[in-house]
């Protein structure tokens, strides 16, 4: 008997953190909470004389002439980001000490003198927005679609833009800065903490430390703060790895920011995924509720890729380049056995878009099977039936499967890692095993090869893109905490640089749309049916 593989692994483990907002981890919510697809609404029906729908949890009745007035400031509320001044109206700021001024200027290139700052018009206002979504779709039914009512009407959504401001809102000899590293590695990591560094020291900042080994390093004895410098930090972009180490699960927040007031740090950069932002924003909003002034800001990393309305996350572009020797491996495996199948396990456990872009980066594979998309392993339109297919008529094949993609083939045991994360089990070896039984039932030559190269590529350093994006999300968390922005984080949105309010982009796991285009691109490329 065989039974379909579902979208999306469903678990219990909601975590609800700082009282605003709860993380359903594991699970993708039946609403975006912006924009939604229509096939995703809640309300009484898809067809376009719809007239009201449930979006987020809020009902928007269509015939209200000003509802698209009220959606936009309800979007302007939520996209807000906090400020200093929220709690402490009265906290005065001070002229930027961050130089915008050339290093080392040529004075004879200024015959009036050396400009200041303001005739060198450097500085983001804080009024400037970039615009979160960038195309108008006519019909609900256009490929990706994500519109707000049946007319798909336009609703212009705009975010904060990233970077510095002419006043600051901290003393660079008063700040204490410290940089946390949680999670799981990806490449990148020790770029964005060289780039926190440097952009402090250029502040002015002296007291700069590394909190070790993630969360845990606010509490467990025995881990002591690491002094960080330019010169400490000048060189670790060249390797993998975090310099300040990683972990998973530890110190509650309560603990976390009673740690922080005994150190005195008052600025917190905490880069992490999905779950490390939950933290940061409980942080966040214990440190509001106990008046410190305090700015916590995070650097969204996770090579899966699964944090919401960022063009990317650092470190994707490199897991997916790296992916690109598994796969060449085992296209040159497959393709040198007689009835050669080579099988590549990659990251993500939630969201296929490690395996989707090394697929379509590739161009070497038949077969992609990801979590949000459904299959049947056996039966006439299975996955096996189609290896079969390949093999009579190619004579090779090769699969990309992601982490999370089959679940459901597999016994689940309800395990989670220190952290709350569901254990998966190992779709990988499974369909290896379920392939090579396949074959042998319907005597057949095949040579299966197996490659999981799971923990290769999240371990390396970040590739020349990634380094970039890295280097601009460092100094622009920077620039954030020092425009006295708290509990917000930092991404990339229509190849502009924005701040984000943390709730936002993690109130679910980002997954790949079955409705994309991308998806629908990938599906052209390997040439692979419905399995369905
Ligand atoms: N809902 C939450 N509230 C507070 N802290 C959390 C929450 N979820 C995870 N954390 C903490 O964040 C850290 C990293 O979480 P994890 O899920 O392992 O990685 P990632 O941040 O990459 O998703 C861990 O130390 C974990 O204890
Ligand atoms: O073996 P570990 O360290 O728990 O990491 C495995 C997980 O790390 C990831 O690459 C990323 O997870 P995080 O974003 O939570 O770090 C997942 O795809 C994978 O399931
Ligand atoms: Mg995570």
């Amino acid at each position: 008997m065989d039974s379909v593989s579902h979208a999306a692994v469903i678990s219990s483990s909601k975590i609800s953190y700082g009282g605003r907002v709860s993380f359903n981890k594991d699970k993708h919510p039946p609403l975006r909470s912006s924009v939604v697809s229509l096939r995703n609404w809640r309300g009484p029906s898809r067809n376009l004389g719809v007239l009201a729908a449930q979006i987020g949890n809020k009902e928007i009745d269509f015939s209200d002439p000003d509802w698209k007035t009220n959606y936009q400031r309800d979007f302007e509320r939520r996209f807000n980001i906090p400020h200093i001044t929220d709690i402490f109206p009265d906290a005065d700021p001070i002229p930027s000490t961050f130089c915008l001024k050339m290093r080392t200027p040529i004075m004879e290139d200024f015959a009036g003198g050396y400009p200041s700052d303001e005739e060198w018009h450097g500085y983001i206002n804080n009024n400037d927005r970039v615009l979160l979504k960038v195309i108008h779709y006519s019909s609900p039914t256009s490929a990706g679609a994500e519109c707000i009512d049946p007319n798909c009407t336009w609703v212009e959504q705009w975010v904060h833009r990233a970077g510095p401001r002419e006043k600051i809102y901290f003393k660079p000899e008063e700040v204490k800065a410290a940089i946390v590293t949680c999670g799981g590695l990806c490449p990148g990591l020790n770029d964005v903490i060289r780039q926190i560094v440097i952009t402090l020291e250029i502040y002015g900042v002296k007291k700069i430390v590394g909190i070790p080994f993630g969360y845990r390093g606010f509490s467990d004895e025995g881990l002591s703060e690491m002094p960080l410098s330019r010169k400490v930090v000048q060189n670790v972009h060249l390797s993998g790895g975090s310099l300040l180490g990683v972990s998973r699960g530890g110190p509650s927040v309560t603990d976390i920011v009673d740690s922080m007031e005994e150190r005195g740090i008052n600025m917190l950069f905490v880069l992490g995924g999905n779950g490390t932002h939950a933290g940061a924003n409980a942080i966040h909003d214990e440190c509001r509720r106990r008046r410190m002034r305090v700015a916590v800001v995070g650097v969204p990393k996770t090579i899966d890729n699964d944090i919401l309305m960022m063009d990317k996350t650092f470190g994707f572009d490199t897991a997916v380049e790296e992916a690109q020797r598994a796969i060449n491996s085992a296209y040159i495996e497959a393709h040198s056995a007689y009835h050669g199948i080579g099988i590549v396990k990659l990251m993500g456990r939630n969201s296929g878009f490690i395996a989707m872009h090394a697929s379509l980066a590739s161009g070497q594979i038949d077969i992609c099977l990801i979590p949000e998309v459904p299959f049947h392993l056996h039966g006439p339109l299975g996955v096996l039936r189609h290896l079969k297919f390949l093999i009579e008529t190619k004579g090779s094949a090769v699969l990309c499967v992601a982490e999370g993609a089959g679940q459901n083939f597999l016994g689940r045991t309800n395990a989670t890692d220190a952290s709350g994360n569901t254990v998966l089990g190992d779709f990988g070896v499974h369909i290896q095993q379920e392939t090579k039984k396949y074959f042998k039932e319907i005597g057949i030559h095949a040579d299966v090869k197996y490659i999981d190269p799971t923990y290769m590529i999240r371990a390396c350093r970040a590739n020349a893109s990634d380094g970039i994006l890295c280097t601009v999300l460092g100094q622009n968390a920077v620039h954030g905490a020092f425009a006295g922005y708290s509990g917000i984080t930092v991404g990339i949105c229509n190849t502009h640089y924005v701040y984000f309010p943390i709730p936002e982009v993690i109130s679910y796991p980002r997954a790949v749309d079955p409705n994309s285009r991308m998806w629908h691109r990938c599906l052209t490329s390997t040439g692979q049916p419905d399995f369905v």
